[in-house]
């Protein structure tokens, strides 16, 4: 599991380490990392010209040591300090002492010196950082050449650290180079998006693992909640899976969704609505049946909602069984928050930030930039667990750390993947994984397939779920 902590969490795990150890030692630490990482991105330090945006607090610190490092070692380090009068006065003695300059930010010169840097090291502001660059910073940050290398330290300025939101403009960066922990800043876009690729450089920090806010399953976790038929097995004990989706209007939804159901370990897949011909006609596996759902036989959960139009009817038949329900798409619209809140049985939603800004009655922005507080208040309101979709998937239920999807590619912004995303959850819950499991496993797969189907090019939602299996045998294999 890669388990993110929030900053406060972080400030107590460094207090106790500085009330043990000698001062300075957790900078140090932090610096001779991020100078590591730097050497490694240039290739060759010697000559190199290395430029360090430097705010008034230990994240500028940071950028000082790091930066002596390397003029140490033969770069051209300059910092330009934004705060002069603030300046970590350590780490600023220190690049002197090994041969680099200082310029302040407010000069006219500051800006070419970024222009002309080959590396910049944004040690602007870190876990201390409130709101957007400042004017000043981001005049700097505009002038980094195209092609430089950017690092920022910790997190990037203007990302906050404890929820991947960025209000005003922010660093964007090729690495970050974070210290301790990972915040979850660094993995919910947008800050991930901002963060590039992330480095953790273990300070000696010690984190209480029951203070995470935030976890991604990793392929051993994931490979450990999968489904497992015994023996014994017979199909109703590997679970059987409702569909309840689709309509004259829209069969496909239905045949996406069962798609995704038959590769997700459920023993049977049952469908229940106007589109069994299409459904049988590309899986004649598939149980069928008309009616009501609540008459159609054994399910261990169901799913409901996939291109179901305004269906509501079916819906609440769905929605009263005393079984996991997993709803999706125009289930959502349908489905009350009262009577979800009444079931006694676990419910999973899955919206995308367009359906959870509809049932929250925000814009769809404002849930694109501020995932993490949407997905929690969804899950409270509708004492659900909840998957929101998107560019970064996550996955809340009522209490415990939120989780992170890191598997997936933007090409999965497909229509219908998110039918089969539905499918296969459902039949990782009818199988008797938990919301929160079938959710984040789903998920899991669902990404690492796409990934499989696509190796770098456009996939349809059919060829991700055709991919399902050898994403299944790919996590197995860690087993
Ligand atoms: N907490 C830890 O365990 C460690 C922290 N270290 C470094 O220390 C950093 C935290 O240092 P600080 O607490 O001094 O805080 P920062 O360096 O993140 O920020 C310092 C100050 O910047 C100003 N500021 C806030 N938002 C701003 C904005 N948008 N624009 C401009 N200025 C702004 C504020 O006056 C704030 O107090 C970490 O991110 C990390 O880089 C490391 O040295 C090692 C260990
Ligand atoms: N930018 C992106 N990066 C990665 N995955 C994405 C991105 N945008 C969407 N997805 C994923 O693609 C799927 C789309 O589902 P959804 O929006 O419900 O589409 P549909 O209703 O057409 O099936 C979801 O699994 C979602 O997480
Ligand atoms: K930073």
């Amino acid at each position: 599991m890669r388990n993110a902590y929030g900053v406060e969490s972080v400030r107590a795990a460094e207090r106790e380490v500085m009330a043990r150890g000698p001062e300075g030692a957790l900078m140090r630490r932090a610096a001779a990392g991020l100078a590591a990482e730097c050497a490694q991105l240039l290739g060759k330090v010697y000559g190199a010209r290395i430029a360090l945006l430097v705010g008034s607090g230990d994240n500028g610190g940071d950028a000082l040591y790091a930066g002596a490092k390397l003029a140490g070692r033969g770069a051209g380090v300059t910092a330009v300090l934004l705060a002069p009068e603030r300046t970590h006065a350590g780490g600023l003695a220190a690049l002197r002492a090994a041969g680099g300059t200082v310029v302040d930010g407010s000069e006219d010169r500051a800006e070419g010196v970024v222009a002309r840097a080959r590396l910049v090291v944004d040690g602007i502001v870190g876990i201390g950082g409130r709101g957007g660059l400042r004017e000043r910073a981001a005049r700097l940050v505009a002038a980094v050449a195209g092609d430089a290398l950017v690092v920022a330290v910790d997190v990037p300025s203007g990302v906050d650290a404890d929820t991947g939101e960025v209000h005003g403009e922010a660093v964007r960066a090729d690495v970050t180079v974070t210290f301790g922990a990972y915040k979850p800043g660094l993995l919910i876009d947008p800050g991930r998006e901002y963060a590039g690729a992330v480095r953790l450089v273990d300070i000696g920090l010690e984190l209480a693992s029951g203070e995470r806010v935030l976890e991604a399953l990793q392929y051993a976790d994931v490979a450990g909640l999968l489904p497992r038929p015994s023996g014994e097995s017979d199909k109703y004990r590997r679970g059987v899976v409702g569909v309840v989706a689709g309509s004259a209007r829209y069969p496909g939804a239905a045949v996406l969704c069962v798609a995704g159901a038959l590769r997700g370990g459920a023993g049977a897949v049952r469908y229940v609505g106007p589109a069994a011909d299409a459904v049988i006609a590309r899986f004649p596996e598939t149980l069928v049946s008309a009616g009501p759902p609540s008459k159609a036989g054994r399910v261990q959960a169901w799913v409901v909602g996939p291109g179901l139009g305004d269906d509501g009817e079916r819906l609440r038949d769905v929605v009263a069984a005393d079984v996991p329900v997993l709803i999706d798409a125009d289930g959502l619209r349908l489905a009350g928050e009262r009577e979800v809140r009444a079931r006694r049985a676990p419910t999973l939603l899955t919206p995308h930030a367009g359906e959870a800004a509809a049932l929250l009655g925000v814009s769809r922005e404002e849930v694109e930039s501020a995932r993490l507080s949407a997905v929690r208040e969804l899950a409270g309101r509708y004492g659900a667990t909840v998957l929101l979709k998107g560019s970064t998937t996550l996955v809340a239920s009522g209490e415990g750390p939120v989780r992170v999807n890191p598997t997936g590619t933007p090409w999965l912004a497909t229509a219908g993947s998110g039918d089969v995303l539905s499918g296969l959850a459902g039949s990782l819950l009818a199988a008797g994984l938990d919301a929160r499991d079938a959710g984040a496993v789903g998920a899991y797969l669902h990404g690492l397939a796409a990934r499989h189907a696509s190796s770098g090019g456009p996939v349809a939602a059919q060829d991700v779920a055709d991919a399902i299996p050898a994403a299944w045998r790919d996590v197995r294999r860690t087993d």
